[in-house]
């Protein structure tokens, strides 16, 4: 089998958007004095798409949303001609071709991303090619079914979080994540305000669920050193990207303070990264991408890295591509998990652009053993809402 060829497409989303309101989530732009809302370089409304198409007819589907068009530009100018004509299952040494032939100027974020969107469609063609779902060709089934955290609670007016949590309470989710408004930027009156949030979204759900809470890298390592002590007696269950990805020294040293165990990993980029993050003691949980961290060839190997330093491994964002990380090893506990929302910050997109992505139901997602690939397909039902750049 040889791969005949390889198209990139930019899926912009121009349909309905909820528009950011207040301080929804704190984030790396909140420490910059701007007149924009801080949030609008975090907003994920394209996608970029990709198809490869074999020799005999397979078409793998892969994907990545960090910077779509210079991601399209990377894998049209440079990989593309680097994987065509090759053999899919030669992916090691075909991720290797991208990953050195770009090693001067890629190495971490979008170019990580697009090598990404092109294993993702190499392991799709490698499944459908021997019937068998990606999870069954990473080390199979290690979980009935994958239990997972619903992920949204963004910053609002607390009543209208503590309903959403309800909401999704009596669904059945037993784990939740929110997202904090308030960084250094906001002095007291923030602190005061972000631990008022805490409160809420715990009157809510109790004491017998989980807890995560989310900075987007909105903090420093002084204000977050202020907030854990204060945090504590909210008992969560990690405390999320609190500085930057660059200050693993600063994730170091919150995590050593042993008060809420520290997790990131989203900005964080192929196994070399993660080597860093995991002999440094940087995170307690690993968040890695698997759209952005090199592909399920990258992410196996993480995978494998976290089970040897017993540090557990949540993917960023749920979606297919990760949830077949998630059930092929037992370092890996549970999912994030994102429900079908109006598009707002964007990770709702996702279910717009593909379908077979699997809803959850009460608490838990399923992958089927009989699905070849990944299992998605491009949804036809909103392609209206689309510009597509080909
Ligand atoms: O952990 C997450 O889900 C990400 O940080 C979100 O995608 C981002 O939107 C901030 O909540
Ligand atoms: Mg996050």
């Amino acid at each position: 089998m040889k791969i005949k060829s390889v198209r990139a497409r930019v899926f912009e989303w121009k349909g309905k958007t909820v528009p950011p309101q207040g301080n929804f989530c704190s984030n790396a732009m909140d420490l910059v004095y701007s007149k924009t809302e801080s949030m609008s370089t975090f907003r994920f409304h394209s996608w970029t798409v990709v198809e490869i198409e074999t020799d005999d007819g397979i078409v793998g589907l892969g994907n990545v949303a960090l910077a779509p068009k210079i991601a399209k530009a990377i894998i049209d100018e440079y990989l593309a001609p680097l994987v065509i004509g090759q053999d899919p299952w030669d992916y090691e040494y075909l991720w290797q071709r991208m990953y050195r032939a770009t090693h001067a100027w890629g190495r971490k974020g979008v170019t990580m991303g697009a090598i990404s969107a092109i294993d993702l469609a190499i392991w799709d063609i490698l499944g459908k090619s021997v019937n068998k779902p990606v999870f069954k060709l990473l080390g199979g089934r290690t979980k009935e079914k994958i239990p997972c955290y619903y992920s949204k609670l963004y910053r609002t007016d607390l009543a209208e979080m503590q309903k959403e949590a309800q909401t999704f309470k009596d669904q059945g989710f037993t784990a939740f994540k929110m997202r904090f408004g308030y960084g250094p930027a906001h002095l007291q009156h923030g602190v005061a305000e972000n631990l008022k949030s805490v409160e809420a979204v715990r009157e809510v759900i109790g004491y017998d669920a989980d807890l995560m809470l989310e900075c987007y890298m909105g903090w420093n390592l002084e204000y977050a050193k202020r907030m854990l002590p204060k945090l504590a007696k909210f008992e969560p269950r990690w405390l999320e990207e609190p500085v930057i990805a660059d200050d693993i020294d600063g994730y170091a040293e919150l995590n050593a303070m042993n008060i809420v165990p520290i997790s990131g990993g989203e900005h964080e980029f192929s196994l070399y990264g993660f080597k860093q993050l995991l002999e440094r003691k940087a995170v307690s949980v690993v968040q890695y991408d698997t759209n952005r961290v090199g592909g399920i060839t990258a992410a196996h190997k993480i995978n494998a890295l976290c089970e040897a330093y017993s540090v557990p491994v949540i993917p960023h964002a749920g979606q297919m591509h990760n949830y077949h990380l998630t059930m092929s090893t037992i370092a890996s506990p549970m999912s994030e998990y994102f429900p079908m929302f109006d598009v707002e910050v964007g990770n709702e997109l996702f279910y717009y652009i593909f379908k077979g992505e699997p809803v959850a139901e009460n608490g838990f997602v399923q992958l089927d053993d009989n699905t070849p690939g990944l299992g998605l397909t491009l949804n036809t039902e909103f392609l209206d809402q689309f510009n597509i750049v080909e």
